[in-house]
């Protein structure tokens, strides 16, 4: 049995189906790139994962436990993790502060008793951060952290609730190329370390060629291939896609800084 198990997923917009009854598995210890054109159904996919959309159809297991129909909340509870932006809300507290953010959430403890608790889940939030090698920063505010310092600390917090399944909508939007790779390299070392699996949609087709351990295709809502990179670089149908909206791997990975 698979950690994850997506079988028959579907998911319809009134008359759009914007995901068409796609299936595939995850490992643990696996980074696996959910990719495809704009539109192809990533998004959708993902927020049926963590529970944020109901699926019109199919199944979604993480170890053998069906996810669909539960509430975000309890999704993540079993062990489904996702990476969110730093809120500008909190980017004027420290960085350590924001970690404690995630682990008072995780463990649902209620906002107003953060001045009580300043000193919870310090211990807990001081192994994250030297897990994504920003305990050196815990002190400083997270306002004034380099971007690629901010992806860190994100990561940082998606890891509050110890997940099984880590999911990460676009990590390196934004990013300059060696904070992309430093970005992903540490994805992977997290991915190997904590046999934690992870999927993540990514445009950056550098990013996904060299360090994705396996890649999905979507196109149109239908998952069209599956495999390696060098499966997937030569597949006909995922050339035909790409080629079809104008844009070769090449053009996007030249694009792809933005
Ligand atoms: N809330 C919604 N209501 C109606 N249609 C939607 C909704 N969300 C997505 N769609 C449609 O579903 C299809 C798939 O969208 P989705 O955002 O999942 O694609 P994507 O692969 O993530 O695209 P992108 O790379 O542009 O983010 C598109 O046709 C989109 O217009």
């Amino acid at each position: 049995m698979s950690l994850l198990e997506v079988r028959d997923l579907k998911k319809k917009f009134g008359g759009n189906v914007a995901v068409d009854g796609i299936s595939f598995d995850l490992q643990a210890g696996e980074l696996l790139a959910l990719i495809g054109p704009n539109g192809a159904g990533k998004t959708t996919t993902f927020n049926m994962v963590n529970g944020q959309l109901a699926a019109t159809a199919g199944s979604i297991t993480l170890d053998g436990k069906e996810l669909t129909g539960l509430a975000p909340r309890k999704i993540a509870h079993m062990g489904v993790g996702r990476t969110f932006q730093i809120a500008a809300t909190f980017s004027s507290l420290t960085v350590i502060e924001n970690v404690q953010m995630a682990l008072l959430a995780h463990h649902r403890k209620i906002y107003s008793f953060w001045r009580a608790a300043a000193d919870q889940y310090k211990a807990e939030a001081q192994s994250l951060l030297g897990q994504v090698g920003m305990l050196a920063q815990a002190d400083r505010p997270s306002s004034e952290l380099a971007y690629g310092d901010v992806k860190r600390v994100e990561l940082a917090m998606g890891l509050a609730n110890d997940p099984k399944l880590l999911l990460m909508d676009e990590p390196t939007a934004g990013m300059a190329p060696k904070e992309r790779n430093d970005l992903m390299a540490l994805t992977k070392k997290l991915v190997v370390d904590r046999n934690m699996a992870v999927l993540f949609t990514e445009h950056s087709m550098d990013v996904v060629f060299a360090y994705a351990d396996r890649m999905i295709v979507l196109a149109r809502g239908r998952l069209i291939a599956e495999g390696g990179a060098d499966d997937i670089r030569n597949h006909p149908k995922v050339q035909e896609v790409y080629f079809g909206t104008g844009k070769t791997f090449e053009n996007k990975e030249a694009g792809a800084v933005q």
